[in-house]
């Protein structure tokens, strides 16, 4: 039995949706991603897709499985900086970062150190923002709570980050990897590799049918129909070689920026 990290997120739903909950090979635990980051550290699941930072932080230790990510190349519409003032203003004022998120909070302070120059003071809290913006002069949202708090038109600046990323980098953004602890394969590589084959099956599936995603998506969070089918022309849930070269590029940055201690050598399991 594999225990793994289920995301509730819009997002990730060409992962899930026709992913069954419980089935004779698997069980999940649903949490957002910086809970499903910590889980995998402490053994208490067996597989997820963690924020691409925490695989930074853990690559000795885990594998990657391959043809798996959360990434786009350029805009995404879920990785939302929104600010009060412009981003290279920022520099002394507060940016409040959502507790959900790894990736993109390491994404945020690359952009704003090393592209825009600013080093702004750090604030973690619940996403919300209001209340964010009470407490600070930007504020960092992800997955459907970015979606939701751009719906609701508030007024400030909005920048998507997976499109400063591109315009900085010139590289594809990877969010989320699905990873597991290299010690699982002494005893349960089969397992592994039989839940490795039910993940490419539901998304391969739930690539073909986005309007059972589409929809869904609509009764979760609102939204038209093309809002949504826009929403998922941006995203990208395998990973081919050049997605590879971005998510190296933003592990090197992780660590060229002193966030990550030493600098990710991506390893794959099983080999292609
Ligand atoms: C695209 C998204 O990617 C998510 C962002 C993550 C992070 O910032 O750590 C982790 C998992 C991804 O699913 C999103 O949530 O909007």
């Amino acid at each position: 039995m594999i225990r793994i990290g289920h995301n509730p997120n819009t997002n990730m739903l060409p992962m899930f949706h026709f992913l069954p909950k419980e089935h004779p090979l698997l069980t999940s635990v649903t949490a957002e991603p910086t809970g499903h980051n910590a889980m995998l550290a402490k053994g208490q699941i067996d597989m997820a897709p963690i924020s691409a930072f925490s695989y930074g932080e853990h690559w000795q230790d885990y594998f990657i499985l391959p043809n798996l990510s959360v990434s786009t190349k350029g805009r995404v519409g879920s990785i939302l900086l929104f600010s009060k003032v412009p981003l290279e203003n920022l520099d002394g004022l507060t940016v409040a970062l959502t507790d959900m998120s790894a990736t993109s909070v390491n994404l945020t302070k690359i952009l704003l150190h090393r592209f825009y120059g600013v080093f702004p003071k750090y604030v973690t809290l619940p996403s919300n923002l209001s209340d964010m913006f009470l407490q600070a002069d930007a504020a960092l949202l992800i997955a459907d709570s970015a979606i939701r708090s751009a719906q609701a038109k508030p007024d400030c600046l909005i920048y998507d980050l997976g499109a400063e990323w591109l315009k900085q980098t010139g590289h594809s953004m990877t969010y989320a990897v699905w990873a597991f602890p290299k010690k699982l394969l002494t005893q349960q590589a089969e397992e592994i590799k039989n839940v490795y084959h039910l993940l490419l099956e539901a998304k391969s599936k739930a690539l073909k049918q986005m309007e059972d995603i589409v929809q869904a998506c609509q009764v979760m969070l609102g939204g038209s129909i093309d809002f949504w089918k826009d929403y998922f022309t941006q995203f990208h849930y395998d990973l081919d070689p050049a997605l590879l070269s971005g998510l190296h590029k933003y592990l090197d940055l992780c660590y060229e920026e002193k966030l990550l201690p030493s600098r990710p050598i991506i390893e794959r399991w099983p080999e292609e």
